[in-house]
């Protein structure tokens, strides 16, 4: 008999099918409390789960006791309990790698649309407010030769400071628990403690999960210690960044402009002062979002789920200490 698994995300129709190939799927809209509720049984006797965005934690552990392995649909793996799945023997696999390119281009289109203000004017144009000449109060500010700061040196960091560093020959200085050589070696990349990063960028990129050490990194008090031209950048997590302090931040002119693909909350509730601020680029989490990266984020996660309920894990497992 194949292994029941729950689907909690829509797959591609070959994905899908590779998916029933190995397994006895279940499809459902999500893992809310409601939804467990209407399939316990389905819960009780899953193996295996594929999705994204759900919270899986301990309360909802206690539904799943034959559970053995998890497998999300993107690399960030923040909605795991990952102490809770390692103590009950649960291997998490996720998609790293794939997505990163794509990252970073979805970063450098924050850095650029908020230094260039495309958006915003683009909007003037859409509305009809190009008559003449534009004057200096349509102007932006030049991307290319200034510094560039990323907090999270990992592999999107350096994804991002290859095209910062080649594109646009951006200084790089970064922040990290231990030296990047690669950073160093290939984009002449300058490691520094976080209130040099923050004094010295004109952009703060983040890149970073969302983790107890991380969450509110960057506060009121971190905030004003930027320049006030420069720019914030956050595709790491929402809450690595205290929203009202930044909101604040950006009213009071303390630092120039955000370019943001992640919230505290999600959506982004339409009532929030972000929305109203013309020197925030606010994107609903596109990061990855394009038709090729997510086709491969998916198909890498079907994969994964295959090794892991297969014993044949050999890459992308999170808790690899489950393994032996
Ligand atoms: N906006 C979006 O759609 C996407 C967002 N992401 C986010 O980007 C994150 C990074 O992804 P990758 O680069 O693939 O991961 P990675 O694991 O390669 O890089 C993360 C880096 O952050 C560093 N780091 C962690 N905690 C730190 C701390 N307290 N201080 C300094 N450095 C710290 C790690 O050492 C590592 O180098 C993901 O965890 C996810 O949250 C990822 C993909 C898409
Ligand atoms: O993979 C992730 O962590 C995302 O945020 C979506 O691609």
């Amino acid at each position: 008999m194949k292994p029941p698994v729950i689907l909690y995300k829509t797959l591609p129709d070959d994905l899908l099918t590779r998916l029933e190939s190995h397994f006895t799927v279940t499809q459902l809209k999500d893992l809310s409390p409601e939804t467990i509720k209407q399939n316990a049984q389905t819960f009780a006797e899953a193996e295996g789960i594929l999705g994204s965005s759900e919270k899986v934690d301990k309360a909802f552990l206690e539904h799943t006791p034959k559970l053995r392995a998890a497998s999300t649909v993107s690399v960030g793996y923040d909605n795991f309990d990952v102490e809770a799945l390692t103590e009950r023997q649960i291997v998490l696999m996720h998609t790293p790698t794939v997505l990163t390119e794509t990252v970073a281009d979805t970063m450098m289109t924050l850095v650029l649309a908020t230094a260039r203000r495309a958006l915003e004017v683009a909007e003037r144009v859409k509305i009809g407010e190009w008559k003449g000449s534009i004057g200096a109060d349509w102007f932006g500010i030049d991307v290319h030769h200034k510094t560039l700061g990323i907090l999270g040196m990992g592999r999107i960091g350096l994804a991002l400071a290859q095209r910062a560093h080649f594109g646009f020959n951006m200084p790089i200085l970064y922040n990290a628990r231990r030296h990047h050589q690669e950073a160093e070696d290939r984009f002449n990349a300058r490691y520094c403690n976080l209130d040099t990063l923050l004094a010295e960028s004109d952009f703060v990129c983040i890149s970073l999960p969302l983790t107890d050490e991380t969450y509110h990194l960057i506060g009121a008090e971190q905030l004003a210690k930027m320049k006030s031209s420069a720019i914030l950048i956050n595709a790491g997590r929402g809450p690595v960044v205290d929203e009202k302090a930044l909101i604040q931040a950006l009213v009071d002119g303390t630092i120039h402009a955000a370019g943001l693909d992640v919230f505290e909350q999600e959506p982004l509730p339409v009532d929030s002062p972000l929305l109203s601020l013309p020197n925030v680029v606010a994107l609903p989490h596109i990061g990855s979002a394009t038709h090729e990266t997510r086709y491969n984020m998916a198909a890498c996660a079907v994969d994964n789920l295959i090794a892991a309920l297969s014993g044949k894990v050999k890459e992308n497992c999170v808790n690899p200490q489950v393994l032996k």
